[in-house]
């Protein structure tokens, strides 16, 4: 794995490097005194509310009121002022709200004020329009989800299904005119959709982000774990097929020039290994809700430790990342991933090895070993 100088700019606080069991991970500059947040972040580059939580959670802050709908939703009134494109896909009188809820009139405000925000709005739009018709398709039966879910996994397999795409299916869309594409969108269900508003996010925000800013090298040089989640799970090919046409399909021309098949795999093959649970903020671990999740490319060089010496936690629609016992000058800096460290040993093991794909090298499991 490399190590791009740029990412030596995350913190003030630790430096990326090299480690001989666990690929790069981050190490204290100097002694670090509990209490200290060693990084906050904020500028996820891409997020995924679950479908049973979508009208439930602030697309903005992700606050979250029991289960009661948020109150604000977008109507187009409040969007129209923002569109300058002639050809925006937006239609006034069927105007869906882009599957986007609000607490408050200023979280509302507030979102529509990130820069060129009605790209992201207008394909959000376009999705839900089509969405209930590609539903209503959708009619996979569990014998063939276990038949998708027993195909052998290699990366030659993996490789074959996206050449197929490439060369056969992509040249055969772009071959059709707009309504005959239309219909060949494919029938999905509510967990491909949420993807799918993942990924437009993802494309959305890398498309406007500085190519040189940390974000984007961090983002760049993220781990991917697409082969070990597929090998385990290997409908998930299929599905990333469905997620790909039917972005490839739906897309305004301004989103999809920055679709590439190797730029999706990428996405989704990094959400696997660094994405972080976005939870309910204020509740116990027990008892709080698990509403998606989201991906900060900056926090994504923390390695595991079943004694982790950093705690994080949601702020609103920010991360944070605090020192809970004093870290000396070249420690490593870990966090928990699991959520479960008062497993016995094994078990801990097992789930870190089943959710994660590594057998934990951390100091805690060396030693209990
Ligand atoms: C979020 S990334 C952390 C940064 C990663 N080491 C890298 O080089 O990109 C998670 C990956 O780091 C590795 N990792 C993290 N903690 C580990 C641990 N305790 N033992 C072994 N590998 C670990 C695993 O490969 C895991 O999939």
């Amino acid at each position: 794995m490399t190590i791009d100088e740029s990412i030596h700019e995350i913190s003030p606080f630790f430096q990326v490097k090299q480690t001989k069991w666990g690929g790069r991970a981050c190490f204290s500059n100097a002694n670090i005194p509990k209490g200290t947040t060693v990084l906050q972040v904020s500028n996820s580059t891409g997020t995924s509310i679950s479908y049973e939580f979508r009208k439930e959670v602030c697309h903005n802050c992700f606050a979250y009121a029991n289960a009661r709908t948020m109150k604000y939703r977008l109507n187009y009134e409040s969007v129209k002022y923002l569109i300058r494109d002639p050809h925006c896909q937006i239609n006034p009188k069927k105007f869906l709200g882009a599957g986007l809820w609000f607490c408050s009139d200023h979280c509302k405000t507030s979102y529509l004020q990130i820069p060129n925000i009605i790209e992201l709005i207008e394909c959000y739009e376009i999705l839900l329009h089509h969405f209930p018709n590609m539903l209503k398709r959708y009619n996979i039966t569990s014998e063939q989800e276990k038949k998708l879910n027993s195909i052998p996994i290699s990366e030659s397999i993996i490789q074959s299904v996206w050449d197929e795409i490439e060369n056969d299916w992509i040249p055969r869309i772009n071959n059709m005119k707009t309504t005959k594409k239309i219909n060949q969108l494919p029938p999905i269900s509510e967990d491909e959709y949420s993807c799918i508003r993942f990924v437009c996010e993802s494309l959305f925000k890398l498309k406007y982000m500085n190519p040189q800013c940390v974000t984007y090298h961090a983002f760049n040089m993220l781990q991917s774990n697409e082969l070990s989640k597929i090998t385990r799970f290997p409908v998930l090919l299929n599905f990333q097929k469905l997620v790909f046409q039917t972005l490839y399909i739906m897309l305004p021309s301004h989103l999809r020039k920055m679709l590439s098949i190797p730029l999706l795999r990428h996405i989704l093959g990094t959400e696997y290994g660094n994405a972080f649970g976005l939870w309910q903020e204020g509740e116990a671990s027990e008892s709080r809700e698990f509403f998606g999740y989201w991906v900060f490319p900056e926090a994504s060089y923390f390695n595991h430790s079943c004694n982790p010496n950093v705690t994080k936690y949601r702020k609103g629609n920010s991360m944070l990342f605090n020192v809970n016992k004093d870290i000396k000058k070249d420690e490593q800096i870990c966090i928990d991933y699991s959520g479960v460290l008062d497993l016995p040993t094994t078990k801990r093991r097992k789930f870190l090895a089943d959710s994660w794909f590594f057998d934990c090298a951390c100091e805690r499991c060396m030693s209990e070993l």
